[in-house]
């Protein structure tokens, strides 16, 4: 089965995990583009979705699923998303895509984070994919020498804009054995807007694709 086979069988599989007569968090990705195709088959059955990004939202409508402004919005059952890396305390690298501001504040919200992936995404130690950060543009040499000083190697993602008009540092050379700590510490450096661990609020359900199929994993 080619990666891209996996991570349709993985969106699939998260259609098990969607409420009926709710409304949907989704996120962003090649992952998530097929759970979304895969939520067009039952629109009937879903009251819409709130999306983390524009690439998303624009999916989502051209499948006839409405979407909702998450402002209104005080609590969603489930948030589906994919991820760069999953390690096994379920703690993620997110934001390969640039979304991760959105897709943090969406999972926030969420009572259930359901994160889909085809296993090479699956990690003993998180930082060999690199870390995103998202940084106000006048920030950006200040947040690049404190992420040096943490043992990073930032680097600019160039040509990139985010949905929120922010840039990404693709923070290079971590090996992140406690992602909490990093994740706060991160978060601390003025000028970050959000960084791609998402530990303090990991997965809570991992469905996690390989040739022998989905393999459904708890979060403890
Ligand atoms: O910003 C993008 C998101 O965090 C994605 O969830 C992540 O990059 C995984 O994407 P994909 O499903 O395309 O591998």
């Amino acid at each position: 089965m080619t990666q891209d086979e996996l991570k349709k069988a993985a969106a699939y599989a998260a259609l098990d995990h969607v409420v009926e007569g709710s409304i949907v968090g989704v996120g962003t990705g090649s992952t998530v583009n097929h759970f979304i195709d895969a939520l067009a088959g039952m629109r009937d059955r879903i009251r819409g979705a709130v999306s983390s990004s524009e690439a998303s939202t624009q999916r989502l409508r051209a499948h006839g699923i409405e979407v909702f402004d998450l402002d209104g919005i005080e609590s969603l059952p489930v948030y589906v998303d994919g991820a760069d890396e999953i390690d096994g305390g379920f703690a993620m690298i997110k934001g390969g895509g640039g979304a991760l501001t959105r897709e943090k504040i969406v999972a926030a919200v969420s009572e259930r984070f359901v994160c889909i992936c085809d296993a090479s995404k699956k990690v003993e130690v998180l930082g060999r994919f690199p870390l995103p950060i998202e940084v106000i543009p006048m920030a950006r040499s200040h947040v690049a020498r404190e992420l040096r000083a943490l043992g990073g190697e930032p680097r600019l993602r160039e040509g990139f804009v985010t949905d929120n008009g922010n840039l990404i540092l693709d923070v290079h050379g971590l090996s992140i054995t406690d992602p909490v700590t990093i994740e706060m510490r991160i978060n601390q450096i003025v000028g970050v807007v959000t960084n791609g661990l998402f530990a303090v609020r990991g997965a809570d359900v991992l469905l996690l694709a390989a040739p022998g199929g989905v393999q459904r994993l708890d979060a403890r």
